[in-house]
């Protein structure tokens, strides 16, 4: 979709295109529709990113509440969204062992209770291995900063499900 089109959107149509770009957190996009005319992808990222930041601790804690599991109860059962299906199919979380899938639900299970959210992280640009590896590495961090690297990986999951939907910002000038 081009930018003029986006731009054009009742915010109706607009919450129904881009209401998962956070993950069922169709409020967001409900809230930033205020905000057009966007110049571009970009913009609309950018005014994503700035909601999300501008949200109190509780706030952004709930985001990532919002988000499945990795490989959990979701992904067995069939109940992902579209996006988060494709995502975790593409990282390998329909390909794990036995000795995998017991080593996630074991270290999401330790992080939920460290952290009171679950383990988040943009699953397009990590494998198996590397997600497996970042959830044992993080269980460690402090709470802020593991509330600020989650954050970070919703808007990497965003940007990548907005490049789905609208032309990036040099295509848009083509
Ligand atoms: N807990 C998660 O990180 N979930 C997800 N990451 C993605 O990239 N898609 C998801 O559903």
């Amino acid at each position: 979709m081009d930018i003029n089109t986006v731009n054009s959107l009742s915010y109706e149509d607009f919450v129904q295109v881009f209401g998962n770009v956070v993950e069922k957190c169709p409020l967001i996009s409900a809230a930033v529709w205020s905000r057009r005319p966007f110049t571009g992808l970009s913009d609309i990222e950018a005014n994503i990113a700035e909601f999300i930041d501008s949200l109190p601790r509780s706030g952004q804690e709930g985001i990532l509440r919002c988000h499945p599991d990795l490989a959990g109860k979701d992904l067995q059962s069939g109940t992902l969204t579209r996006e988060s299906n494709e995502e975790q199919s593409q990282a390998g979380m329909t390909a794990l062992d036995s000795v995998e899938i017991s080593r996630m639900r074991h270290l999401n299970s330790e992080y939920k209770k460290r952290f009171g959210f679950p383990f988040v992280i943009c699953a397009r640009m990590n494998d198996k291995e590397a997600i497996l590896r970042q959830l044992s590495e993080r269980l460690t961090n402090e709470r802020e900063t593991e509330l600020e690297r989650a954050i970070d990986e919703v808007k990497k999951i965003c940007r990548l499900r907005l490049y789905n939907l609208v032309l990036s910002d040099t295509q848009n000038k083509l």
